[in-house]
Formats: structure tokens, C-alpha cells, sequence
């Protein structure tokens, strides 16, 4: 069953396309990932579906009921830095957004655990590396227990290590039984995590299917940049 149907979607700001009538079809329990250079649309299309921006035309089908701010809260998602307290620590984070969202605090302690945060939670945000806020972020979004999971280029600014840790927590996150979509303007960052992708291109789908799909001559990223460069730069 397909958890989220983007049909035709459009977001103009003035005369510019951000969004050019964008298709693309998530299926439950599997990781999405929304492929673009920089400038495609990918956090236009995420902020979309989140109900931070207003469509200019076209539908979103969510957990097959049209698109309705109700729905949102079966959604858990990190667009651009997550916003966090210096000052604060992982546990202090986690309790005052269990208490905002009315979920027990019991969950709090799960979350930290399940982003393998136990070692450092009393330690303050302001000592954390990049890839540590990013969990600490996910691991708000998580308290709600969300079907879908959204998340706009989490391995963006992460060492080798930290992306191997962050394709690591996303797989086990689907293996939780999430949906999770996940952006990123490198195919190598989080193509092999995914279960099928979508290449976005200057607002337009280019392609969606297996990653597998994308390879020419048995080469993934010549295929990418093969769907990139036919769509123009694609780089805006
Ligand atoms: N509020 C806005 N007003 C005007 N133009 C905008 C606005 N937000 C985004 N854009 C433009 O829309 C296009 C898509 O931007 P968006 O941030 O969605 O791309 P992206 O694929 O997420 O890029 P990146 O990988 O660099 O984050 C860009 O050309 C951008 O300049």
C-alpha cells in the first residue's frame, strides 16, 4: 500500500518552479530516498508534505486519505538542523518533548536507546558532535511513535562514519516497522539504504524505481548523473 501519493504536485514562488509537477509513491515499511542536486526541490517537497508550505496545485494522498493537518500526527520529521538547547542534555530534550506531545515519558527512554544515545544522554547538547544532534533530533521525531518518517539530508555535513551510523540507524528504523523517507544530494550517502528512490531534477521526478534501475553499465552514480545532466544542469 502506498503510504504517501504525490500526484502533480506544484510549488511556484512567483514565476520560479520550485515544484514542477512532482509523482512519486511511498510504500509502507520501506526507506525512500528522495535523490536531487542542490536546488531540486527536495526540502520544498518534504516542507510540502508537512504542511509547512502550501501547494500551489496538485494532490498528496497520506496513509490513502487526501492530505489533512490530523494525519500529521502519525508523521515524525527532521527538516534542515534539528533545534536544540545547548545548555540541555539528551533526557532534558527528550522529557519536555514527551510532556509537549502528551506521549509518557517511558517512550523518551526508548527513543534514546533505539538511537544509541544511552552513553551520552546527561551529557549537554553543547558537547555533542554533528552526528550526535542528528540522532538527538531523530530521536524527537521518534517519540510519537510515527508511521512515517521524514528526514531532509540527515547525513549532510557527517564524516564517513557518521553517515555509515546514520544509513545504520535508518535501516533500523524500518526494521521497526516505519516508513522512512529520507533526502540527500548524493546518491553514495543513502542510495544502498533505500528500498527505491526517486530523482528529483530542477522539480520534476526523473526517475523512481530499485535503485538497481539507475545503473548504467552496472554503474549507479553514471546513471544518476546520466538522468541529471538530460533534465539540463539540473543545478540551480
Ligand atoms: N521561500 C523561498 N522563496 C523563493 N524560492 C525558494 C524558497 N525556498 C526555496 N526556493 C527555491 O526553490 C528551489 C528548490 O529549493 P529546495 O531548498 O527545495 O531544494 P533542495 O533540493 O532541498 O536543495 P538543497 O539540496 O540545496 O537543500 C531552489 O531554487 C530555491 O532557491
Amino acid at each position: 500500500m502506498a503510504i504517501l501519493e504525490i500526484t502533480g504536485l506544484h510549488k511556484h514562488y512567483g514565476t520560479h518552479r520550485a515544484l514542477d509537477g512532482v509523482e512519486l509513491s511511498v510504500r509502507e515499511g520501506e526507506v525512500y530516498g528522495l535523490i536531487g542536486p542542490n536546488g531540486a526541490g527536495k526540502t520544498t517537497l518534504m516542507k510540502t508534505i508537512l504542511g509547512l508550505q502550501r501547494p500551489t496545485a496538485g494532490t498528496i494522498g497520506l496513509f490513502g486519505q487526501p492530505h489533512h493537518r490530523r494525519l500529521l500526527a502519525d508523521v515524525g520529521a527532521l527538516i534542515e538542523t534539528p533545534g536544540l538547547w545547548p545548555q540541555l542534555d539528551a533526557v532534558a530534550h527528550l522529557r519536555v518533548h514527551a510532556k509537549l506531545r502528551g506521549v509518557p515519558v517511558s517512550v523518551a527512554e526508548e527513543v534514546l536507546d533505539q538511537v544509541r544515545l544511552r552513553d551520552v544522554r546527561s551529557r549537554r547538547v553543547a558537547q555533542y558532535s554533528l552526528g550526535m544532534r542528528w540522532r538527538l533530533g531523530i530521536a524527537i521525531a521518534l517519540l510519537a511513535r510515527p508511521r512515517l518518517i521524514v528526514l531532509d539530508e540527515p547525513t549532510n555535513g557527517l564524516d564517513p562514519v557518521g553517515i555509515r551510523d546514520m544509513r545504520g540507524l535508518i535501516r533500523t528504523l524500518a526494521e521497526t516497522g516505519a516508513t522512512v523517507m529520507i533526502s540527500s544530494h548524493q546518491l553514495s550517502e543513502i542510495g544502498h539504504v533505500c528500498d527505491r528512490v526517486g530523482v528529483l531534477v530542477a522539480g520534476q521526478t526523473r526517475y523512481e524505481g530499485e535503485l538497481a534501475g539507475l545503473a548504467v553499465d552496472g554503474d549507479l552514480e553514471s546513471g544518476f548523473f546520466r538522468i541529471v545532466e538530460a533534465a539540463g544542469s539540473g543545478v540551480r
